[in-house]
Protein backbone atom coordinates (compact mmCIF):
# COMPACT_ATOMS: atom_id res chain seq x y z
CA UNK A 1 0.00 0.00 0.00
CA UNK A 2 1.39 3.32 -0.59
CA UNK A 3 2.39 5.75 2.10
CA UNK A 4 3.09 8.59 0.85
CA UNK A 5 0.09 9.86 0.99
CA UNK A 6 -1.60 13.84 2.37
CA UNK A 7 -3.14 12.88 5.24
CA UNK A 8 -5.82 15.09 4.53
CA UNK A 9 -6.02 12.61 1.09
CA UNK A 10 -5.49 9.45 3.03
CA UNK A 11 -8.50 10.30 5.66
CA UNK A 12 -11.12 11.41 2.96
CA UNK A 13 -10.38 8.16 1.27
CA UNK A 14 -9.31 5.48 4.32
CA UNK A 15 -11.23 3.05 4.02
CA UNK A 16 -10.49 -0.95 5.21
CA UNK A 17 -9.26 -3.97 2.79
CA UNK A 18 -11.73 -7.12 2.63
CA UNK A 19 -10.40 -10.22 4.80
CA UNK A 20 -10.53 -11.95 1.72
CA UNK A 21 -8.32 -10.03 -0.34
CA UNK A 22 -5.58 -10.00 2.64
CA UNK A 23 -2.64 -11.96 2.06
CA UNK A 24 1.24 -12.37 2.70
CA UNK A 25 3.38 -10.64 3.48
CA UNK A 26 2.59 -9.41 6.80
CA UNK A 27 5.00 -6.94 8.85
CA UNK A 28 8.06 -7.80 10.17
CA UNK A 29 8.30 -8.31 13.89
CA UNK A 30 9.66 -4.57 13.80
CA UNK A 31 7.30 -3.40 11.65
CA UNK A 32 4.91 -4.78 14.14
CA UNK A 33 5.99 -3.48 17.16
CA UNK A 34 5.70 0.11 15.11
CA UNK A 35 2.32 -0.76 14.27
CA UNK A 36 1.23 -1.32 17.75
CA UNK A 37 3.64 1.58 19.48
CA UNK A 38 1.14 3.65 16.84
CA UNK A 39 -1.89 2.03 17.76
CA UNK A 40 -1.74 2.39 20.99
CA UNK A 41 -1.32 6.22 20.79
CA UNK A 42 -4.91 6.72 21.66
CA UNK A 43 -7.07 9.30 23.82
CA UNK A 44 -7.39 7.53 27.14
CA UNK A 45 -9.38 9.39 29.77
CA UNK A 46 -7.47 9.01 32.82
CA UNK A 47 -4.62 7.17 31.25
CA UNK A 48 -5.52 3.86 32.49
CA UNK A 49 -4.64 2.40 29.26
CA UNK A 50 -7.50 -0.34 29.65
CA UNK A 51 -6.96 -2.16 26.68
CA UNK A 52 -4.27 -4.88 25.77
CA UNK A 53 -2.99 -6.77 22.67
CA UNK A 54 -2.55 -10.28 21.98
CA UNK A 55 -0.49 -11.27 18.68
CA UNK A 56 -1.61 -14.53 16.56
CA UNK A 57 0.70 -15.54 14.45
CA UNK A 58 2.16 -18.64 12.83
CA UNK A 59 1.03 -22.11 13.95
CA UNK A 60 -1.04 -20.50 16.53
CA UNK A 61 -3.26 -19.60 14.31
CA UNK A 62 -3.85 -22.69 13.28
CA UNK A 63 -4.01 -24.26 16.26
CA UNK A 64 -6.82 -22.11 17.57
CA UNK A 65 -8.57 -22.82 13.89
CA UNK A 66 -8.75 -26.53 15.40
CA UNK A 67 -10.34 -25.48 18.34
CA UNK A 68 -12.95 -22.77 17.09
CA UNK A 69 -13.72 -26.32 14.86
CA UNK A 70 -14.34 -28.00 17.68
CA UNK A 71 -16.46 -25.56 19.17
CA UNK A 72 -18.90 -25.57 16.50
CA UNK A 73 -18.59 -29.14 16.04
CA UNK A 74 -19.91 -29.21 19.68
CA UNK A 75 -23.83 -29.03 18.39
CA UNK A 76 -23.39 -30.72 15.15
CA UNK A 77 -20.86 -32.10 12.03
CA UNK A 78 -20.34 -29.00 10.07
CA UNK A 79 -20.69 -28.97 6.24
CA UNK A 80 -17.03 -28.95 4.63
CA UNK A 81 -17.46 -25.51 3.77
CA UNK A 82 -18.05 -24.17 7.81
CA UNK A 83 -15.10 -26.77 8.68
CA UNK A 84 -12.67 -24.81 6.58
CA UNK A 85 -13.86 -21.28 7.41
CA UNK A 86 -13.21 -22.39 11.15
CA UNK A 87 -10.12 -23.69 10.33
CA UNK A 88 -9.00 -20.82 8.59
CA UNK A 89 -10.07 -18.20 10.89
CA UNK A 90 -7.51 -16.64 11.92
CA UNK A 91 -5.37 -17.71 8.65
CA UNK A 92 -6.58 -15.16 6.70
CA UNK A 93 -4.40 -12.71 7.37
CA UNK A 94 -0.30 -13.42 8.13
CA UNK A 95 -0.68 -11.60 11.59
CA UNK A 96 -4.03 -10.93 13.40
CA UNK A 97 -3.99 -8.57 16.37
CA UNK A 98 -6.71 -9.43 19.79
CA UNK A 99 -7.26 -5.49 20.87
CA UNK A 100 -8.91 -6.28 24.76
CA UNK A 101 -10.83 -4.39 26.23
CA UNK A 102 -10.09 -4.51 29.75
CA UNK A 103 -12.25 -1.81 30.90
CA UNK A 104 -13.62 -1.83 34.81
CA UNK A 105 -15.49 0.28 37.05
CA UNK A 106 -12.91 2.91 38.55
CA UNK A 107 -13.87 5.41 41.08
CA UNK A 108 -13.56 8.48 38.65
CA UNK A 109 -13.30 6.86 34.91
CA UNK A 110 -16.52 5.52 33.56
CA UNK A 111 -16.14 2.32 32.22
CA UNK A 112 -18.05 3.35 28.95
CA UNK A 113 -15.19 5.62 28.32
CA UNK A 114 -12.91 2.98 29.12
CA UNK A 115 -14.74 1.40 26.13
CA UNK A 116 -14.91 3.87 24.04
CA UNK A 117 -10.78 4.15 24.38
CA UNK A 118 -10.42 0.57 23.25
CA UNK A 119 -12.59 1.56 20.03
CA UNK A 120 -9.88 4.53 19.05
CA UNK A 121 -7.05 1.39 19.20
CA UNK A 122 -9.02 -0.71 16.44
CA UNK A 123 -9.14 2.40 14.44
CA UNK A 124 -5.63 4.14 15.13
CA UNK A 125 -4.16 0.10 14.65
CA UNK A 126 -5.75 -0.03 10.80
CA UNK A 127 -4.52 3.44 9.99
CA UNK A 128 -0.75 2.57 11.67
CA UNK A 129 -0.92 -0.90 9.61
CA UNK A 130 -1.85 1.65 6.25
CA UNK A 131 1.15 3.56 7.47
CA UNK A 132 3.38 0.94 7.30
CA UNK A 133 2.28 -0.30 3.77
CA UNK A 134 0.22 -2.81 5.29
CA UNK A 135 -3.62 -3.46 4.70
CA UNK A 136 -5.56 -4.14 7.40
CA UNK A 137 -9.47 -5.00 8.66
CA UNK A 138 -11.27 -4.86 12.20
CA UNK A 139 -13.38 -8.18 12.79
CA UNK A 140 -14.84 -9.46 15.72
CA UNK A 141 -16.94 -12.78 14.52
CA UNK A 142 -18.30 -15.33 16.93
CA UNK A 143 -15.37 -16.17 18.86
CA UNK A 144 -15.41 -12.58 20.15
CA UNK A 145 -18.66 -13.41 21.95
CA UNK A 146 -17.92 -17.49 22.91
CA UNK A 147 -16.34 -17.67 26.80
CA UNK A 148 -14.93 -20.97 25.65
CA UNK A 149 -13.01 -19.16 22.03
CA UNK A 150 -11.85 -16.60 24.66
CA UNK A 151 -10.59 -18.72 26.93
CA UNK A 152 -8.49 -21.00 24.19
CA UNK A 153 -7.29 -17.19 22.67
CA UNK A 154 -6.13 -16.03 26.02
CA UNK A 155 -8.80 -13.61 26.93
CA UNK A 156 -9.39 -13.59 30.82
CA UNK A 157 -13.15 -13.25 32.76
CA UNK A 158 -14.33 -10.07 32.58
CA UNK A 159 -12.09 -8.78 29.34
CA UNK A 160 -13.82 -8.37 25.98
CA UNK A 161 -12.82 -7.96 22.85
CA UNK A 162 -13.32 -4.49 21.00
CA UNK A 163 -11.83 -6.63 17.63
CA UNK A 164 -9.57 -8.94 15.61
CA UNK A 165 -7.57 -6.63 13.53
CA UNK A 166 -6.03 -8.51 10.38
CA UNK A 167 -3.39 -7.02 9.07
CA UNK A 168 -1.39 -8.30 5.02
CA UNK A 169 -0.48 -7.03 2.03
CA UNK A 170 -3.12 -6.75 -1.01
CA UNK A 171 -3.06 -5.21 -4.67
CA UNK A 172 -6.51 -5.55 -4.55
CA UNK A 173 -8.65 -1.55 -5.24
CA UNK A 174 -11.71 -1.56 -3.24
CA UNK A 175 -14.94 -0.24 -4.19
CA UNK A 176 -15.78 2.71 -2.04
CA UNK A 177 -19.21 1.75 0.24
CA UNK A 178 -21.61 4.23 1.06
CA UNK A 179 -21.07 6.40 3.46
CA UNK A 180 -23.28 8.55 5.98
CA UNK A 181 -24.69 11.61 4.11
CA UNK A 182 -23.75 14.70 6.78
CA UNK A 183 -27.14 15.71 6.71
CA UNK A 184 -28.26 13.23 8.53
CA UNK A 185 -25.78 12.44 11.12
CA UNK A 186 -25.23 16.55 11.83
CA UNK A 187 -26.68 18.57 13.99
CA UNK A 188 -26.04 22.31 13.85
CA UNK A 189 -26.55 23.92 17.59
CA UNK A 190 -26.38 27.75 17.83
CA UNK A 191 -25.36 30.27 14.77
CA UNK A 192 -21.89 30.55 13.94
CA UNK A 193 -19.15 30.46 11.35
CA UNK A 194 -17.76 27.17 11.22
C1 LIG B 1 -16.45 -3.56 16.20
C2 LIG B 1 -16.52 -4.01 14.76
C3 LIG B 1 -16.62 -5.36 14.49
C4 LIG B 1 -16.73 -5.81 13.18
N1 LIG B 1 -16.84 -7.15 12.95
C5 LIG B 1 -17.07 -7.58 11.70
C6 LIG B 1 -17.30 -8.96 11.48
O1 LIG B 1 -17.28 -9.77 12.39
N2 LIG B 1 -17.55 -9.34 10.20
C7 LIG B 1 -17.60 -8.45 9.15
O2 LIG B 1 -17.86 -8.84 8.01
N3 LIG B 1 -17.35 -7.13 9.35
C8 LIG B 1 -17.11 -6.69 10.60
N4 LIG B 1 -16.88 -5.36 10.82
C9 LIG B 1 -16.88 -4.43 9.67
C10 LIG B 1 -15.55 -4.44 8.95
O3 LIG B 1 -14.52 -3.93 9.76
C11 LIG B 1 -15.66 -3.61 7.67
O4 LIG B 1 -14.60 -3.99 6.86
C12 LIG B 1 -15.59 -2.12 7.93
O5 LIG B 1 -16.82 -1.67 8.47
C13 LIG B 1 -15.28 -1.36 6.65
O6 LIG B 1 -15.27 0.02 6.92
P1 LIG B 1 -14.10 0.99 6.43
O7 LIG B 1 -13.82 0.64 5.01
O8 LIG B 1 -14.65 2.36 6.63
O9 LIG B 1 -12.90 0.75 7.32
C14 LIG B 1 -16.73 -4.88 12.11
C15 LIG B 1 -16.58 -3.52 12.39
C16 LIG B 1 -16.48 -3.08 13.70
C17 LIG B 1 -16.35 -1.60 13.98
Amino acid sequence: MQTDIKLVDYLRNRHSTPVAQIGEPGPSYSELESILAFASRVPDHGKLAPWRFIVYRGDERARLGEVFLSLQQQSGELEEAARDAERNRLLRAPVVVGVVSTAAPHAKIPEWEQVLSAGAVCLNMLMAANAHGYVANWRTEWIAYDDHALAALGVKQGERVAGFIHIGSSDFPVPDRPRPDLDSIVTYAGEGES
